[in-house]
């Protein structure tokens, strides 16, 4: 079973708040980088908030190289667009799990983000399902996130993966007493619930200049820095997707609030299908899922609705001919 997380009064039966209008001291935010297509996954994020009558905005941090007409579908979505300009790890000799993880570091910038009080930080490669705004009202001064996994190959590099030690499962191959105490608790750095702080993010990067990088690059730093603070949350959180595979026993889907596109050939703009374990049936159910949000034009914000000040409001047409081509079309799953 998994290790008991403290709940903290979380009853997941936030109320359905009233629909967003105005602003507040509350936003969700992600991130984007580059002109490729995780612009796909804002835009599927945007309107997976829509859905669930999140009370709050979407704010995007975009990088210097996230193009204007990308940026334009952004905001015809209802989302506030700040650029952030790229943050990168001192000198280093490490090789990150993947290559592009350098720019992620760039995510810090967040916590200049002082005109919000609180916010909830979502990967592009991620969908909410559930109402999930009562995470804005849990208690300030800590740092909530979900328990990550040890087991995928992107860890083949790591201490944990080398002993088959994973915190999701600590009864299973428990930390040999040699190698001192256990491992902190780990979270994935795909969603946290945070407090914006200049003086936070002013040390944040005082910090990181004499932090030696790691594999997992800022998720690592995120987990060394707010160590103290951390409090995990209930996985359906952030179903870190090799769960389903990896700790079967800890995921009960049907419960399942958030999912995080990260288990490699998962992300649904480029699915294939090809990857090890993209075949399974409940992969296949949360993929179709991500596209019947991203294709239902219901939920596309109407223009009148579109109460941010620089937005452009477009016709369909042109944010349409402006996305990237979706990588393939994605066949319902065969009735289970
Ligand atoms: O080309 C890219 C790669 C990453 N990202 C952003 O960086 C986050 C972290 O990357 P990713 O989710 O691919 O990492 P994973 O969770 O799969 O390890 C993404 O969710 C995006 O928000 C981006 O905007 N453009
Ligand atoms: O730069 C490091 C990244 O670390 C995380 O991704 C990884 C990591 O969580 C592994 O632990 C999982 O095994 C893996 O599947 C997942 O892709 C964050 O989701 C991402 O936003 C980013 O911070
Ligand atoms: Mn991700």
């Amino acid at each position: 079973m998994a290790p008991e997380v403290p709940v903290n009064g979380f009853s997941g039966k936030g109320k359905v708040s009233a629909p967003n209008t105005g602003y507040s001291k509350r936003a969700y935010v992600t991130f984007l980088a580059g002109n490729g297509d995780y612009v796909m996954g804002v835009v599927g994020l945007a309107k997976g908030l829509r859905k669930v009558n999140s009370a709050y905005r979407l704010v995007v941090a975009v990088l210097p190289d996230v193009p204007e007409d990308h940026r334009k579908i952004l905001r015809s979505q209802g989302c506030i667009i700040r650029e952030i300009e790229p943050i990168y790890p001192p000198e280093h000799q490490t090789q990150f799990a993947m290559a592009y993880y350098v720019i992620n570091y760039s995510k810090l910038r967040m916590w200049n983000f002082e005109e919000f009080s609180k916010m909830l930080y979502l990967d592009a490669d991620i969908q909410v399902y559930d109402n999930i705004d009562h995470l804005f009202d849990t208690p300030d001064g800590y740092f909530y996130a979900v328990m990550d996994c040890f087991c995928e190959k992107t860890w083949s590099h790591s201490l944990q993966y080398s002993i088959g030690y994973c915190q999701q499962c600590p009864e299973k191959v428990t930390w040999p007493a040699k190698m001192g105490s256990p491992p902190p608790l780990y979270f994935n750095a795909g969603m946290y619930v945070f407090e914006p702080s200049r003086l936070t993010f002013e040390n944040l990067l005082e910090t990181l200049q004499i932090t030696q990088p790691t594999l997992f690059a800022e998720q690592d730093f995120l987990n060394m820095y707010f160590q103290k603070v951390y409090k995990p949350i209930p996985l359906v959180y952030n179903l870190v997707m090799a769960m389903l595979w990896r700790h079967p026993e800890n995921v009960e889907l049907d419960k399942v609030k958030v999912v995080h596109y990260c288990a490699a050939g998962s992300k649904p703009w480029r699915y294939t299908g090809k990857e090890e374990n993209m075949d399974r049936e409940d992969v296949k159910m949360l993929v179709a899922k991500w596209w019947d949000i991203y294709n239902d034009e219901s939920l596309d914000l109407k223009a009148e609705e579109n109460t941010l000040p620089e937005g452009d409001s477009f016709s369909r047409s042109s944010i349409m001919a402006a996305m990237p081509e979706p990588a393939i079309y994605i066949p319902a799953p065969s009735a289970a």
